[in-house]
């Protein structure tokens, strides 16, 4: 695949999407929602080894809310997180293939819902249109490996380099890539030592696969260790393989803010993906209940998040397949738009 067909992949989607497609909602704190325990290093991962159901039950949560592009448990996933819980290399592998499995899965079984099911809106809110689905591989940073909270610091201390971060990854994207998702979404990406290295890896490893690459902020104008959002954002438009940038796990209040900055550089389509506004208790490894925003105050901004370019709009921590759903139906070209055969 070269990089013309690369970019097709997101203007076709985005063209069946009527302009703005729908991405899927959070996953981890979903899974936590119907009972999972992830407190372990693994986090979601954990779920790819004891609840793989569960993973795929989230997954079709998200499609029949209108999610056009799902995202697999593997942000948390690595080779070295499993060998560290006793996991053969081989076996590591396996988990990340897994984690594509589960969610084209869903995908397969979403389609045939739809064929067995009145298509369209069906009364219970259920989206059963077919269209295209994309599945993303997650890749989440060395800092959601590390699960202290240094994703959202960005801090990996002085000693880290570009040549220790492509190392800790490039097995890992390999993998994933070669399990067959569509695309690779580099999320919650917290500095720009790492957007670099992410970018280079692509490019020394000749991966023909797109990706997406979404920055996470703190302060509605830097990414999170203070990196300047728009040298990340200019990384991520250089890179050959990437077909969207944007933001992710950020609370909705900074988004405008942050999407404007982004359009200085960025002539890709631009993702915006964040979370449900609360704040994060890292000492409790907990997220404060209460603290965000309702689906409304959300839903309220998303198209005025499109005026300013965005054109993938999800979200991502303590968002459920109802904000997904209240996504959907206040895009304005959503419900008129036929369903793709
Ligand atoms: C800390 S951001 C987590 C992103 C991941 N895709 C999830 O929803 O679980
Ligand atoms: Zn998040």
């Amino acid at each position: 695949m070269g990089s013309v067909e690369t970019s097709s992949l997101m203007r076709d989607l985005l063209k069946q999407a009527g302009g703005v497609a729908v991405v899927d909602g959070g996953l981890a704190t979903e899974l936590e929602r119907h009972g999972a325990d992830l407190n372990d290093p693994l986090w979601s991962a954990k779920c790819i080894l004891t609840s793989p159901h569960l993973i795929r039950t989230v997954h079709l949560d998200y499609l029949e809310a209108g999610a056009d592009i799902i995202i697999t448990a593997s942000y948390q996933a690595t080779i070295q997180g499993f060998e560290a819980k006793g996991f053969s290399t081989e076996e590591s592998e396996d988990l990340l293939r897994k984690s594509v499995e589960i969610a084209r899965e869903a995908r397969d079984i979403y389609y045939d819902r739809c064929t067995e099911g009145a298509s369209g809106d069906s009364g219970n809110g259920r989206i059963l249109k077919r269209r295209k689905i994309l599945v993303a591989a997650s890749v989440g940073s060395y800092g959601a490996y590390l699960a202290d909270g240094s994703e959202y610091s960005g801090d990996y201390g002085e000693a880290m380099t570009l040549g220790t971060l492509k190392d800790f990854h490039r097995r890992r994207v390999r993998v994933l890539a070669e399990a067959g998702p569509d695309l690779l979404a580099f999320e919650t990406v917290p500095n720009k030592l790492e957007a670099q290295a992410y970018a280079e890896l692509l490019e020394e490893e000749n991966m023909e696969l797109p990706a997406w690459f979404s920055f996470n902020s703190k302060d509605g104008v830097n990414v999170v260790s203070g990196d300047s959002l728009l040298e990340c954002a200019a990384i991520a438009e250089s890179c050959k393989n990437v077909v969207a940038v944007g933001i992710n796990c950020t609370p909705p209040r900074f988004i405008h803010g942050l999407l404007t900055s982004i359009t200085k550089v960025a002539t890709k389509p631009i993702i915006v993906y964040p979370n449900s506004g609360e704040s994060y208790d890292a000492d409790r490894k907990m997220w404060v209940q209460n603290t965000g925003v309702s689906d409304e105050d959300f839903v309220s901004y998303v198209n005025k998040w499109c005026e300013v370019g965005a054109s993938l709009v999800g979200g991502c921590c303590r968002t459920t397949p109802q904000t997904i759903r209240a996504i959907y139906r206040t895009l304005p070209n959503r419900s008129t738009t036929p369903p793709e055969q």
